[in-house]
């Protein structure tokens, strides 16, 4: 039985599949003080059943929790069932899993995917900073992990407005990491190559955009690469891991992490 993060309360949202329930299970399994949130909260409750499965000899807690990352009341409100579930005044650690890919060809012009883009990855990101970071300042401790991506810091044709997001949340990051340096709080991102088996490209409609990129649209993250070395979502929830073990005065800002064989 692991105690590595006993006592720690950790708010996490993008559990509901993919990278996002890799972290929770993770988390779990070392003892973590877990609010799990997303908007599918069917997929929480399975989440949490497959978890006290999975590691009976757990002293983890798992408090699923519906939560859209878009609505700032959401995500405020989210926070403030964690702290008071948990019973603390500040939320340890807060981990943005919450995000959405559509490759689209800008002459397409697939409008509405870019805005949803925009709103869950760039405004979900602005909503978990403003909802923890007064309360984590005031405590004197406290980290902001969002995972991001690879694209945050490449440059990926056919993926032009998320490319454009994961920056947004890089910039972000960094400046605010600058901002609160002294304070004891602290602000990280993992910036994950392609990673196998998750559902974030299932409800991409650009096949033209698709074709391109030689993915299979309306399959999970994958299927029908030719690439056969992908990440494993436990890659990502190591990196997050690591990050958590870092002795106090070391501050692991950024893991980019891909597969061996990406070009
Ligand atoms: N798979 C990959 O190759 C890579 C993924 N990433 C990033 O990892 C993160 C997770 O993606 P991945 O696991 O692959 O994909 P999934 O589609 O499997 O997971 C996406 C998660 O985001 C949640 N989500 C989406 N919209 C909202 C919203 N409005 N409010 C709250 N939660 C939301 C989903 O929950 P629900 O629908 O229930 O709300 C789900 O839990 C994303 O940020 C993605 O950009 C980065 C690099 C590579
Ligand atoms: N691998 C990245 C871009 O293509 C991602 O999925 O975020």
């Amino acid at each position: 039985m692991s105690v590595l993060l006993q006592d720690q309360v950790i708010c996490l949202i993008g559990a509901s599949s993919g990278i996002g329930a890799a972290i929770a299970h993770a988390l779990y399994r070392h003892g973590g003080k877990v609010a799990i949130g997303a908007r599918r909260l069917n997929k929480l409750t399975e989440l949490v059943q497959e978890c006290t499965q999975k590691y009976p000899d757990s002293n983890g807690s798992l408090f699923p929790l519906e939560c859209d990352v878009t609505s700032r009341e959401s995500v405020q409100n989210f926070c403030e069932q964690t702290c008071k579930h948990f019973d603390v005044c500040s939320i340890d650690t807060v981990i943005n899993c919450a995000g959405v890919m559509y490759f689209t060809k800008m002459k397409n012009a697939v409008m509405d995917q870019w805005d949803q883009t925009i709103d869950v990855n760039c405004r979900g990101a602005t909503n978990c900073m403003g909802a923890v970071l007064p309360q984590m300042v005031q405590a004197k401790k406290g980290k902001v992990i969002s995972i991001t991506s690879d694209a945050g810091v490449r440059d990926f044709p056919n993926l032009a407005v998320y490319c454009a997001s994961k920056r947004f949340v890089e910039t972000l990051t960094e400046i605010t990491r600058r901002e609160l340096v002294g304070t004891g709080v602290t602000l990280h991102t993992i910036q994950p190559g392609d990673v196998k088996g998750t559902e974030l490209i299932m409800k991409n409609t650009d096949m033209e955009a698709a074709e391109t990129m030689g993915v299979s649209i309306g399959k999970p993250v994958g299927e029908g690469f030719t690439r056969e070395q992908l990440l494993d979502p436990s890659d990502v929830a190591d990196a997050v891991l690591t990050i958590l073990k870092a002795p106090p005065h070391v501050a692991i800002n950024s893991i980019l992490i891909e597969p061996r064989d990406q070009e």
